[in-house]
């Protein structure tokens, strides 16, 4: 069998122009447009980036974007003067702060100290147990756009086996939660977890969110099998020059002979994470004008 390419970066294109309809409309009719925060503390090369690459995707669907950088010594008191400046300022909807945030700074404080109705990624404690709970909260980007491609590939996913390999709280946790929103039976490894190869061949869904190059080899992949790779590894540049290989969890080639559907590294989930974060902010947008929200944005 050879597994059917998930497209994210096709998928996300559709995701932005859903979310560019509902920005013209909240404009037109409302004259509103909605506002995404963006921190960015310290100059992480990878984490520049991803940041540059939102405020340009958060401008070309027709919302206002705010980028603040900050020194890598910036104190947690400054940090948390500009997040309260922006949790009070009427014309941003969303705020994300860059992870992960130089050592000398709480990231739990940071991050619980953001208003959960503008926290566009849904870490804050109390969208965390919004989501647990079943209750609206705003939904983690990653694996909102994990469930958004496998809904469209498969349909309904009651009953099936999910594998999450991985238990971080931006990714793994909420991965499971909504895995078992959609009434799958959900079990999440880690690297602690006893032969993870055969716990990995009981799947029909498997997540991987680890942080290891191509760890996940096809052998562990039951035939068939639903394949979403979250993970983002640069390999070290080759000799040539250049700035190494991107690939993800999951070896690619292998396990694609299996799967029945895979999403690729690079134009998988990532593409998928951002669109999301987009539609965030337009969900939250509508939320804090007592607007109905967009179908089909949400989990
Ligand atoms: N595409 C996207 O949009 C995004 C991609 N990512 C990528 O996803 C990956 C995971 O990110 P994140 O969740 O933040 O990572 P973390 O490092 O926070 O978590 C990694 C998890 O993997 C587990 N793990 C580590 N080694 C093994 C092993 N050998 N066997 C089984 N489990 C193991 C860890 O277990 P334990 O808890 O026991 O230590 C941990 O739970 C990274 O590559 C990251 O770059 C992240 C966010 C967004
Ligand atoms: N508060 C916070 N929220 C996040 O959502 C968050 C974060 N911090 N810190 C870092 C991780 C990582 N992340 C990615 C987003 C998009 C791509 C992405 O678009 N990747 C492209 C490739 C990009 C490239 O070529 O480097 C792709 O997979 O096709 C990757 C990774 C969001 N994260």
């Amino acid at each position: 069998m050879t597994a059917k390419v998930i497209d994210g970066k096709a998928f996300a294109a559709t995701v932005r122009e859903k979310v560019a309809g509902h920005v013209a409309r909240l404009k037109e009719e409302h004259g509103i447009t909605p506002g995404l925060a963006v921190v960015l503390v310290g100059e992480d090369p990878a984490s520049q980036v991803y940041v540059r690459s939102k405020g340009k995707q958060t401008v070309e669907v027709g919302m206002n974007s705010f980028e603040h950088k900050l020194e890598a010594d910036t104190s947690e008191a400054d940090l948390l003067a500009l997040i309260d400046q922006l949790n009070n300022d009427p014309s941003v909807h969303g705020i994300l702060v860059q992870l992960p945030l130089p050592g000398h700074l709480n990231e739990d404080l940071v991050i619980n100290s953001i208003d959960p109705a503008k926290d566009v990624d849904g870490f804050h404690i109390s969208n965390v147990g919004l989501l647990g709970t079943g209750q609206k909260s705003m939904v983690p980007c990653t694996p909102l756009g994990c469930l958004m491609m496998l809904r469209d590939h498969h349909g309904s996913l009651s009953g099936m086996n999910a594998v999450v390999v991985g238990r971080s709280n931006i990714v793994g946790k909420p991965m499971a939660q909504l895995l078992l929103g959609d009434s799958c039976t959900v079990t999440i490894a880690h690297s602690r977890t006893k032969d993870l190869p055969g716990v990995v061949r009981g799947a029909d869904i498997v997540v991987a969110a680890v942080g290891r190059p191509e760890m996940v080899p096809g052998d562990w992949i039951k035939p068939g099998a639903m394949v979403i790779d979250v993970g983002i590894n640069r390999l070290p540049p080759e000799e040539e020059g250049g700035k190494g290989r991107l690939v993800g969890d999951c070896h690619y080639d292998s396990c694609a002979e299996v799967a029945g559907a895979i999403t690729p590294v690079p134009g998988g989930v990532g593409p998928m994470t951002i669109a999301c974060l987009l539609a965030n902010t337009v969900t939250a947008c509508c939320r804090a004008n007592g607007l109905a929200e967009p179908e089909g944005l949400t989990a």
